[in-house]
């Protein structure tokens, strides 16, 4: 198939409590696409079906042989106490926590990916003291370390500044270009869903997906994030006002 990965009729539960169900989705070689839906709608398992960490109790995961998959956590679920340098911590990615002593060809690596997000400088800094973009560069520095065909984002933009959320943005249309396919969360509906090619907008199933004009739009949103939202067209991209749903909780959205 040409497509990297497809989902059909996906269906996932933690015990009693249904959190995806009929989910059909395509990930095409080179797609740009984001997820957007309230706290709690499921795009963090989403991601986790589309890694291969969680097995859905329903439906069929398709994937093209001999894809390299690269992951992102949320920066919020990492333990930063874990007393490891930005180095190591890349390289963990590759050889995990076992071996001490990183090979010539290693170090090189790691410093080559370093460099590209330019964050090289900080090698040898502990990685609590990191600020949060360059805490999200080192994250896809590891997730690039294995040369992935597809990196899969867990809201790479939460906690990190304008500045540093803009340049992340940037940094991913490049990869995007150099022909990396790119998956990613988001609760930033302007600043960064509406910038990204594609959109799909998860409640526990796929309400809509397509371009962000298509997904951007009142009914869809509401139907989303279970509240009515106005939507303005401002140089072409969709404009959220009062994007607060962000901070909305998926409710009765659920086709299970
Ligand atoms: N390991 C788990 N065990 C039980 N319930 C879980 C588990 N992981 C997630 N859930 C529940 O499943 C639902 C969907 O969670 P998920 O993390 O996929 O949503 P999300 O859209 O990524 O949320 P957020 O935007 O807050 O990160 C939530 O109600 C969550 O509490």
């Amino acid at each position: 198939m040409s497509a990297l990965l497809r989902l059909s009729d996906v269906v996932h539960s933690y015990g009693d409590d249904r959190v995806l169900s009929g989910v059909d989705l395509t990930v095409g070689r080179g797609d740009f696409v984001g997820v957007v839906g309230p706290s709690g709608s499921g795009k963090t398992t989403l991601l986790k079906i589309l890694l291969g960490t969680i097995r859905p109790i329903g439906g069929v995961v398709d994937r093209a042989p001999d894809v390299r998959i690269g992951y992102v956590p949320q920066l919020e679920t990492v333990d930063w106490n874990f007393p490891v340098t930005v180095a190591e911590c890349v390289l963990m990615a590759r050889r995990g926590r076992g071996l001490p002593w990183p090979t010539r060809a290693e170090r090189r690596d790691v410093a080559r990916v370093l460099d590209r997000l330019g964050i090289g400088h900080l090698a040898h800094r502990h990685i609590r003291a990191l600020s949060g973009g360059q805490q999200q560069r080192m994250f896809l520095a590891r997730a690039l370390l294995g040369e992935p065909d597809l990196l899969l984002m867990d809201e790479p933009t939460t906690g990190v500044d304008f500045t540093s959320r803009h340049e992340v943005l940037h940094l991913l249309g490049d990869l995007n270009a150099d022909g990396t396919t790119i998956l990613l969360t988001t609760h930033d509906l302007n600043g960064v869903a509406a910038h990204l090619p594609k959109l799909v907008a998860l409640n526990g199933t796929v309400i809509a997906a397509g371009s962000p004009v298509e997904v951007i739009s009142g009914p869809v949103l509401e139907r989303t994030f279970g509240a009515p939202m106005e939507v303005l067209q401002h140089l072409g991209l969709p404009v959220v006002l009062d994007p607060g749903p962000h901070l909305a909780v998926a409710r009765g959205h659920r086709a299970g």
